[in-house]
């Protein structure tokens, strides 16, 4: 298990992670999720031991391994945790094999030892064929598969990873989350994965913390991040599309149309792209909307309209010419309100 407690990280008294607390139960796989900037790598290399907190403790198990008070940062070596990054790193003058075989060989394990655990990591990678060949001679995803090979080959009891599939190309970005899965399985290693990519950390996390600003907004699974989003933040950032965040006032939908299902209430509402029907009907609910892109999506249409300056998003049965004027009609309530400061309050 890794524990966190407020946790606080500060550049020239900028505050990169802000009083962040959490635990990760023992073989979790956790994402940490946020915009560029909001604090995500910070957070990782406090747990590889690469920053030092400037307050706050983390634990790994019962082992006190970062605290900020007194100044104690356990040296990575020592962490029991293996870190992927976004640029593979592997060292060019050494073979696949000899890449993999390095931390082992500093962990001090008998030539026996190591070679089945290359063998091991280059069989559950699917590299094997590739032992004898350089960094330069292998693609990307090869290269990316050899830096996992090398990361799992010592059996860490915690796995970082730091946007490790950003480099690749989707598809085989999409084949990645899948190894990853596996080795994480393999592994029972708890795992923290870094990404701005919500459908990496919808599909592969048991737990997302989402962060915003150096915060945490929410800590959840990815199923009740998307049910029950706890901010306005949250609700916009998870979810393909996102649910459409409407602005109100005064109980009013754009602050125009009157609604008693929005409580008199002023922020945002939260409404899914399945939630609005495009229609030419003029009725209560409805507002005018002009045709901006329309996406084919598993036999119906995902369709954006332009009302008021912002877009919002539909599912529809029936497919609609872009830069026509229709219309899009609103639940007989919204899925959730924010307040102007995006904090849930229904
Ligand atoms: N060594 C540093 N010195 C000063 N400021 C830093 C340092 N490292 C990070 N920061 C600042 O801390 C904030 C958080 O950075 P961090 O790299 O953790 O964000 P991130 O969410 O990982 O972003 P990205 O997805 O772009 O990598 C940013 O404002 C960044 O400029």
């Amino acid at each position: 298990m890794i524990s966190l407690d407020k946790i606080t990280k500060s550049f020239a008294g900028t505050n990169a992670v802000n009083d962040v607390s959490f635990s990760v139960p023992e073989g979790a796989f956790l994402v940490l999720l946020g915009p560029s900037g909001c604090g995500k790598s910070t957070m990782l290399r406090m747990l590889a031991g690469l920053d030092q907190p400037t307050s706050g403790k983390i634990h790994f198990g019962d082992t006190l391994v970062a605290d900020g008070a007194s100044g104690l940062s356990a040296p990575p070596a020592n962490r029991d945790a293996g870190l992927v990054f976004q640029s593979y790193a592997l060292w060019p003058h050494m073979t696949v094999a000899g890449n993999i075989e390095w931390p082992l060989k500093i962990a001090g394990l008998s030539a026996e030892a190591r070679r089945t655990r290359i063998a091991e990591a280059m069989d559950m990678l699917g590299i094997s064929a590739l032992a004898n060949r350089y960094p330069g001679e292998i693609s990307g995803g090869q290269q990316q598969r050899v830096a996992l090979a090398r990361m799992i080959a010592p059996r860490p009891k915690v796995m970082l990873f730091d946007e490790p599939l950003s480099n690749l190309d989707a598809t085989l970005r999409v084949e990645m989350r899948f190894e990853l899965l596996k080795v994480h399985a393999a592994s029972r290693a708890t795992s923290v994965y870094v990404t701005h990519d919500q459908m990496e950390a919808m599909t592969m996390a048991t737990h997302v913390a989402v962060m915003n600003n150096g915060r945490i907004e929410q800590f959840d699974t990815p199923e009740r991040l998307l049910a029950e989003p706890a901010s306005a933040f949250v609700a916009g950032f998870v979810g393909m599309p996102a649910a459409n965040l409407i602005p109100i006032a005064n109980g009013r939908w754009f602050g125009t149309i009157p609604d008693p299902a929005l409580r008199n209430s002023t922020g945002h509402a939260m409404v899914r792209a399945e939630q609005i029907e495009l229609t030419d009907a003029d009725g209560a609910r409805t507002f005018r909307v002009t045709l901006a892109e329309i996406v084919p999506v598993a036999g119906r249409f995902l369709i954006t309209g332009i009302a008021n300056g912002m877009r919002i998003t539909a599912i529809s049965d029936t497919l609609g010419k872009p830069a026509t004027v229709r219309r899009f009609r609103l639940p007989d309530a919204p899925a959730a309100i924010f307040d102007k400061q995006g904090k849930r309050i229904s």
